[in-house]
């Protein structure tokens, strides 16, 4: 088994002394400043003026440009979009990044596909939640965590990899157990997941189960509760005790359609098209056409984002999402705690 650091494995002193650079105050941004100052940690907001700036304040952070946060920080954490981090690092981040400082980020992608080209001299690693930053925030207040990675993509101190687990401490991972591996590894993974699985899998197979069954006639709010709401319920069987413990709990009758059928779903082709999926990541396409798609202004992604939001499933769930003030609850939490670019 790999080894896996829990808090107990962890010597988060020599962070202590250091003032860490949180750059960007979304998703990410806010759980990580917050928790790393409920943490004991000395912490500042580096952020352009806006919604965040405003939030980060309210929040009781201290809050500066980021150039100058970038400058007042030893250990500098970029927490930007991936496609707006070179040009930010560029102009505000690299003049103040002198010897010995610590450059970081949650997720590998512009270190391994060239975007970002550190010095020599500084400490760069990263320290990836394997989950959303709303969720990093809020099982960390109830006292939990969001299971982390974290790599080392160059030591010049020698202290790279104690100052990455005592990051990864200050923002909750280590109670649910933090893993080593390489900026390569984490990068095409977290990109592989969040496409094949956690995201484009899902939102695809929830679509085509709820097509299915409208357009077989069914009512799309019926339609609505068995492919979307209750997929929560069953994955939360799931986290709880993997896929033993989800099908402990249902009927035997759902237990036997999952075996015969959930083959004949998602059969051996998906899985070439998973590989497919993996190439792209692997060999840099997928790279490519996602700075491509920045680069003018992102024509595709509008378009898509606009058809998926006025897709039935989006206008029946939101009607019925009304009825159930204890998921309203937690949407008003998210939008709280969030504050996006609104690019989102
Ligand atoms: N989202 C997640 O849960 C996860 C993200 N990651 C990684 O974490 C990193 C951050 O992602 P995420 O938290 O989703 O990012 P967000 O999209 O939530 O970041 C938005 C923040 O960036 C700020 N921002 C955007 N553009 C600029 C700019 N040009 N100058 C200054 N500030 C700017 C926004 O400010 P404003 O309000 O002014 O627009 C806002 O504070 C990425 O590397 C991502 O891959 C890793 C694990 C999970
Ligand atoms: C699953 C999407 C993710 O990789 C994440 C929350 O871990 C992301 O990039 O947001
Ligand atoms: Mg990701
Ligand atoms: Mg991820």
């Amino acid at each position: 088994m790999a080894k896996m650091y829990y808090n107990g494995d962890i010597n988060e002193g020599l962070l202590k002394d250091k003032t860490i650079a949180i750059i960007g105050y979304g998703s990410q941004g806010h759980a990580h400043a917050q928790n790393l100052k409920d943490s004991g940690f000395n912490v500042v907001v580096g952020i352009r003026e806006g919604k965040s700036f405003d939030q980060a304040k309210e929040d009781g952070l201290e809050v500066y440009s980021v150039k100058e946060a970038a400058e007042k920080a030893e250990v500098i954490m970029i927490l930007l979009p991936d496609e707006r981090q070179k040009a930010v690092y560029e102009a505000e981040i690299a003049p103040a990044l002198t010897a010995g400082k610590s450059l970081v980020f949650a997720h590998g992608f512009n270190v391994h596909f060239d975007q970002i080209v550190p010095p020599a001299d500084v400490d760069v690693f990263l320290v990836a939640p394997k989950g959303p930053g709303h969720l990093v925030r809020r099982t960390y207040e109830s006292g939990a965590g969001v299971p982390g990675l974290f790599a080392v993509y160059q030591d010049a101190t020698g202290n790279a990899k104690e100052t990455a687990l005592a990051y990864a401490k200050g923002i909750g991972a280590a109670r649910a157990g933090v893993l080593e591996t390489t900026f390569k590894e984490e990068t095409e993974t977290d990109l592989f997941g969040e496409q094949a699985v956690l995201c484009g899998g899902t939102t695809a197979l929830v679509k085509a189960g709820f097509e299915t069954l409208v357009e077989a006639g069914y009512q799309p709010e019926l339609a609505y509760f068995e492919t979307l709401h209750e997929l929560k319920l069953i994955v939360d069987l799931m986290y709880e005790g993997g896929l033993s413990t989800m099908r402990y709990s249902i009927s035997d009758t759902a237990e036997w359609g999952d075996f015969v059928s959930g083959p004949r779903i998602i059969d051996a082709s998906v899985k070439d098209r998973m590989k497919e999926v993996l190439t792209d990541i692997q060999n840099g396409k997928f790279a490519k056409e996602w700075i491509e798609e920045n680069a003018t202004n992102r024509p595709k992604y509008n378009a898509i984002k606009k058809a998926e939001a006025e897709h039935q499933i989006e206008t029946v769930g939101e009607k019925l999402r009304e009825m159930m003030p204890f998921i309203n609850e937690g949407k008003k939490q998210v939008k709280k705690e969030v504050v996006t670019s609104g690019q989102n």
